[in-house]
């Protein structure tokens, strides 16, 4: 029998590949980082082509690094940062532009204009979604819009659309297969989440040719096999989900009522709502979590834009740190944070806000503020942000976690997970594996072969690392929580007049 199960995590900053056992064990991992391209301000770039090289070559290196060979892999499963759009020529397999991130907010102006059209209720109902340059869709339309050619290509049928992860199998296969999964078509705002299609009315407001889309599929099911020139042998493509959906889906949180938190480059809840869609009144969105075992798991989402995205911004731009480690040592060493606070809402705010024109602002500065107290509120931030989305999803869901489950490469950060326990007032659990994006897909696709026989037997590979608990008194959370809720506002709509 094969030992492993592949995951391959494409996520916004960097690539990785994990290596699993049947015990959830990571055998293997390699990880690098990639090029962010910042155009003008609010835009995010990335370039598709490097992607996939760099996608190829840590799943390369992770197979090498345990001498590992295409027959010791079970399946092929992949997660990815969700939403960036990337359209490439289907005789050459080039791009016609960078992929356009998540983040951009290049089409906030015409996304107002859909709202004005009175869009607003007929895209929540079919796409769960609130209208925001954040998803696909019209990314997709600026591409065409504005890539010389581009629209007369793709009414010829010689383009094609994908997310990251229908480029990646599309790539993995040699061009035979172009795929996504409900997870990832669910992020597109062109996909109707009650009929698991294409929405004809939606491509025709947008003005998309159909024959750009990849067939939506499943999550966990084979899509194709790798080409043998890639790993030495032929693996098959078991699973794909978007990284988030991925992460709930590792988290084992199966049932309905069961959320996770991810604090990567932004910071993603979702709450399994079982097999229907719930659709908020609090400004969450509602999404597809997984398809499995002929049926559909929804899930309520409050998306966070900027979450470890403000610690590489401490890092790199700011320079007050290192390494994103050392934020934790730093703002242990002040008490509070002096009264100031960061909004680091650099590409506007996500859920419950949902402001496209939001930018970030530091205020409550007086004279004694430091670069510890600046530290120290921008982790602060996250908590802040976290809560406002947990209180959303128990206004909407009516449940009350007894613990939130967190996990992705921010949650090492025990500074950050203990004020986030004391801003939200309930435990909160760190799994052994906080890297349950990748174990995700490796179950989704795991699933699919026969590596794991059903979702029991992965439950058991879950472990709790370490519980936090509130600590704080009442009155001082919420002297905290006024001033950020007085703070977020100084935010709102900066650059609406540009
Ligand atoms: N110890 C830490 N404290 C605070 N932030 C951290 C820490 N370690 C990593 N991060 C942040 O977490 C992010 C990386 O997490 P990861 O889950 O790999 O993200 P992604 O999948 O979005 O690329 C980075 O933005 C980084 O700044
Ligand atoms: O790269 P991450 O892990 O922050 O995830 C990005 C999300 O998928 C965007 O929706």
């Amino acid at each position: 029998m094969a030992k492993y199960v592949m995951a391959l995590d494409a996520g916004t900053t960097s690539n990785r590949c994990i290596l699993f056992n049947e015990k959830g064990e990571m055998c293997s991992v390699a990880q690098k980082e990639f090029t962010q391209y910042f155009p003008k301000p609010g835009w995010v770039e990335h370039d598709a082509n490097e992607i996939w090289s760099t996608q190829l070559g840590v799943a390369v290196e992770a197979i090498s690094m345990i001498g590992a060979r295409a027959e010791d892999i079970a399946a092929i499963g992949i997660t990815n940062q969700r939403e960036t759009t990337i359209v490439w020529d289907k005789e050459t397999g080039e791009p016609v532009y960078h992929a356009i991130v998540w983040q951009c907010r290049r089409t906030a102006e015409y996304c107002d204009s859909l709202k004005e059209k009175g869009l607003v209720d007929t895209f929540r109902a079919k796409t769960g979604l609130v209208i925001d340059a954040y998803f696909s869709g019209t990314k997709l339309k600026w591409i065409l819009d504005n890539v010389e050619g581009a629209r007369e290509r793709a009414e010829r049928g010689e383009l094609l659309f994908g997310t990251v992860e229908t480029w990646l199998i599309w790539k993995l296969t040699k061009g035979k297969v172009h795929v996504t999964d409900y997870s990832n078509a669910s992020r597109t705002m062109m996909f109707n989440i009650n009929t698991l299609t294409w929405d004809d009315e939606i491509l025709a407001e947008l003005n998309i040719p159909k024959s750009m889309l990849p067939e939506a599929k499943p999550s966990s099911c084979v899509y194709g096999e790798s080409d043998p020139q890639f790993f030495g042998g032929i693996i098959p493509i078991g699973g794909a989900a978007g990284d988030q959906q991925a992460a709930l889906f590792g988290q084992t949180c199966f049932n309905a009522g069961e959320a996770k938190n991810t604090y990567g480059t932004g910071c993603f809840m979702l709450m399994n709502t079982g097999e229907k869609p719930v659709f908020s009144k609090n400004g969450l969105v509602t999404t597809i979590a997984w398809g499995l075992d002929g049926k559909v798991n929804y899930a309520l989402e409050g998306s966070i834009f900027v979450a470890g995205a403000a610690i590489q911004w401490l890092r790199d731009e700011l320079k007050l740190i290192d390494s994103a480690q050392d934020s934790e040592y730093m703002a242990n060493k002040v008490k509070d944070t002096n009264g100031c606070y960061v909004v680091p809402a650099f590409t506007g705010l996500g859920a419950p806000h949902w402001d496209q024109y939001a930018r970030g602002t530091l205020v409550g500065i007086t004279r004694g503020v430091n670069k510890y107290h600046i530290i120290r509120a921008t982790l602060d931030s996250l908590c802040y942000q976290v809560n406002d989305v947990l209180q959303a999803m128990r206004a909407d869901s009516g449940i009350q976690l007894a613990a939130l489950k967190v996990d992705g490469g921010a949650s090492a950060n025990n500074y950050l997970m203990q004020t986030q326990a004391d801003i939200i007032d309930a435990p909160v659990n760190r799994p052994q594996c906080v890297e349950t994006t990748a174990m995700g897909a490796a179950y989704l696709a795991g699933l699919a072969v026969g590596y794991w026989a059903n979702k029991e037997e992965v439950i058991k590979n879950w472990a709790i690392d370490k519980t936090f608990t509130p600590e704080i008194s009442e009155e001082k959370r919420n002297t905290m929580i006024n001033g950020w809720n007085k703070a977020v506002k100084y935010s709102y709509g900066w650059s609406k007049d540009e």
